[in-house]
C-alpha cells in the first residue's frame, strides 16, 4: 500500500458558531498533487492552516507525514513548507536576503543556505533580480520567490493557498510545470483554489462549500461519476430559455456561455435531449440540442447545488 501524506478523520474547526470546517475525512497519498476546490469562504484556508499545525481543531484527528497533528507539530515544522495567499515576503529584504532569512529560520548551515539559494535563483529564473527589494517584484516574480522561499528546505510536503491568484495565465501555468517538477522529485503538494483549470491538474480533489466536503476523487473520476447529463442548447432568447428550464425539478443548472446554455439534467433522465424537447416543446423547436462531456465546473455546480 502507498504511504499517505495526510489522513484526517472528523476534522472541524469552529470560530464562535460558525463551523468553518466540518467533520472533514481525507485521505491524501503521499507523492501526489492533491487539491481543495471551493468558493471564497468555504474552509480552504482555514484547513490548510489546521494541517500545517498551526490553528488547532476544534475536533477530529490529522495526520500529516505519519506525526500527530498538533501534538507532534513541532517535529513537522521542518518537513513542510507554506506558501500564504500573500506570499509572506519580506518587501523591503532583497530577493537574496529573503532567500537568506528564510534558510537561517530553517536551520541551513551558511554552506548549505549559499549552495541552496544559488540552486533556487538558477532554477525559478530569479538570478537577475537577486538584489531587487521583494516589494518592487511583479506578481509573477513574487510567486516564484514565495514558493522558493518555501522550499529552501527541501520539505516532503508542501502547502500552497491559492497560489495563483495574482498572477496571468501564463505566470500560472509556468508555476504548475515547477509544481510537477516537485511532485517528480518526491514532493506531496496540496494546494488550495478555486479555479476550476488549476483544480483539473490535480492528481485527487475534494470540493469544499461551506467547510463540507461535497465530493472527492480524481478530476476523471469525478467527472465520469456527476450522476446527471450536459446538454447544451443553441437557441434565440436564451434568457427566457433558462427561466423556463429552471422550473423544472430535474434539471440542476443552466449556465449561459456565449449563444449556449449549458444545462445539467439529472442522470435519471435516459435521453436528456428528447426528454427536454418533449418538457419544452414551442420553445425548443428549431433549437440545437447535443449531449457534451462533463467538466469539473458541472460536477462543482452539481455538488454545491447551486442551481444557476
Ligand atoms: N480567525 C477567524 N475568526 C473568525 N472566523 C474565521 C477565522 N478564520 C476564518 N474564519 C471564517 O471561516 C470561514 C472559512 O474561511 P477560510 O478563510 O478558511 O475560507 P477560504 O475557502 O480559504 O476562503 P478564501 O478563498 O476567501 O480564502 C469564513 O466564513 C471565514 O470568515
Amino acid at each position: 500500500m502507498s504511504k499517505l501524506a495526510i489522513e484526517t478523520r472528523g476534522l472541524t474547526r469552529r470560530f464562535g458558531d460558525l463551523v468553518a470546517v466540518r467533520q472533514l475525512d481525507l485521505t491524501i497519498p503521499a507523492g501526489t498533487i492533491y487539491g481543495f476546490l471551493g468558493p471564497n469562504g468555504s474552509g480552504k484556508s482555514t484547513c490548510l492552516r489546521m494541517l500545517t499545525g498551526l490553528l488547532l481543531p476544534s475536533d477530529g484527528q490529522v495526520k500529516v507525514l505519519g506525526l500527530t497533528v498538533p501534538e507532534q507539530a513541532e517535529a513537522l515544522r521542518r518537513r513542510v513548507g507554506y506558501m500564504t495567499q500573500r506570499f509572506s515576503l519580506y518587501e523591503d529584504l532583497t530577493v537574496h536576503e529573503n532567500l537568506t532569512f528564510v534558510a537561517r529560520v530553517q536551520g541551513l548551515s551558511r554552506r548549505q543556505s549559499r549552495e541552496r539559494i544559488n540552486e533556487l535563483l538558477k532554477n525559478y529564473d530569479l538570478q537577475t533580480l537577486s538584489g531587487q527589494l521583494a516589494g518592487s517584484l511583479s506578481g509573477g516574480q513574487r510567486q516564484r520567490l514565495a514558493l522558493a522561499a518555501a522550499i529552501v528546505h527541501r520539505p516532503d510536503l508542501l502547502f500552497l493557498d491559492e497560489p495563483t491568484s495574482a498572477v496571468d495565465p501564463e505566470n500560472r501555468r509556468n508555476f504548475w510545470e515547477k509544481l510537477f517538477d516537485l511532485c517528480d522529485a518526491g514532493t506531496s503538494i496540496v494546494v488550495s483554489t478555486h479555479y476550476m483549470d488549476e483544480a483539473e491538474r490535480c492528481h485527487g480533489l475534494a470540493i469544499l462549500d461551506q467547510g463540507i466536503k461535497r465530493a472527492d476523487g480524481s478530476p476523471e473520476q469525478l467527472m465520469n461519476d456527476l450522476g446527471a447529463s450536459v446538454v447544451e442548447v443553441l437557441a434565440d432568447g436564451l434568457r427566457e430559455l433558462k427561466r423556463e428550464l429552471l422550473t423544472l425539478r430535474e434539471v440542476r443548472s443552466a449556465a449561459q456561455l456565449g449563444l449556449r446554455l449549458r444545462v445539467l439534467v439529472d442522470g435519471r433522465i435516459v435521453q436528456p435531449e428528447h426528454w427536454l424537447r418533449q418538457q419544452l416543446p414551442g420553445r425548443l423547436n428549431g433549437a440545437e440540442l447535443t449531449l457534451v462531456r462533463p467538466s469539473l465546473e458541472d460536477v462543482f455546480v452539481s455538488c454545491t447545488g447551486e442551481r444557476l
